[in-house]
């Protein structure tokens, strides 16, 4: 008989996924997680076409990679998943998972809503949690604010989010909607949603 307790604990933690609109605060929540659960989760590092941000580094945040290699990568099956975003390409790759994974950590991926559609279809298994800005006008101002997008990568992103914010809506795509309004509220709640996981690698690193 199939022992499906046992299979569970060696498939590891559960990965995240965080979703939700450019500017939502996504990768500000990811840095908190990292910086606080150190040696509890790992960041699946995306493949992307757009140039890095001042501040960015090849490897870490992305990996920066011209159209016809990241094509060419997808066609030979090395993506777990892939989309185009505002005029760029954007996937994660199976080694990027994978690497997560042999450290025995959650791996997080902080990917687009077509992203979480062809996530929804492999064997992956996340928490998927959509981190919602507290209004489009409140979303404009932090992505000005940030100063890394043109105007007109800028409006490609708005009308995203707008899409993106009509899709959340549907029931069971997401486990858990968190409002990024204060934000130590919101990484209070998004720690409380991923509890479980966090204890599952807490004991298990200190057995
Ligand atoms: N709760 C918050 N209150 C005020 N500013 C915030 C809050 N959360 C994030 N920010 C700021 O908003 C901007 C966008 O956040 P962040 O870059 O984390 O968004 P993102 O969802 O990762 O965006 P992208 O999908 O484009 O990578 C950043 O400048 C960040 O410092
Ligand atoms: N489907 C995927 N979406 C991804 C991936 N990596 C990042 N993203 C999403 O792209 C937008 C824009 O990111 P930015 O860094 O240019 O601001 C954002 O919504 C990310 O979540 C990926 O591998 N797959």
């Amino acid at each position: 008989m199939r022992d499906y307790t046992k299979e569970k604990a060696m498939a590891g933690p559960r990965p995240v996924v965080l979703s939700g609109p450019s500017g939502a605060g996504k990768s500000t929540l990811a840095k908190k997680l990292l910086e606080e659960y150190k040696g509890i989760f790992g960041f699946s590092v995306s493949h992307t076409t757009r140039n890095p941000r001042s501040g960015e580094e090849n490897g870490k945040d992305y990996h920066y990679v011209t159209r016809e290699v990241m094509q060419d990568s997808i066609d030979k099956g090395e993506f777990i998943e892939s989309a185009v975003f505002s005029g760029n390409m954007y996937g994660t790759s199976k080694a990027s998972v994978q690497a997560v994974k042999d450290k025995n950590l959650i791996c997080i991926l902080d990917i687009d809503m077509q992203g979480v559609r062809a996530v929804k279809t492999t064997d992956l298994n996340p928490i998927y949690v959509y981190i919602q800005p507290p209004s489009l006008t409140i979303l404009e101002k932090r992505l000005r604010d940030r100063k890394t997008e043109s105007e007109e990568s800028l409006q490609k992103r708005l009308e995203a989010a707008q899409v993106d914010m009509e899709i959340c809506k549907e029931p069971g795509i997401f486990d858990i909607i968190i409002v990024n309004d204060d934000l130590d509220n919101a990484y209070a709640k998004l720690k409380q949603a991923l509890i479980e996981e966090i204890e599952k690698v807490q004991k298990i690193n200190s057995s």
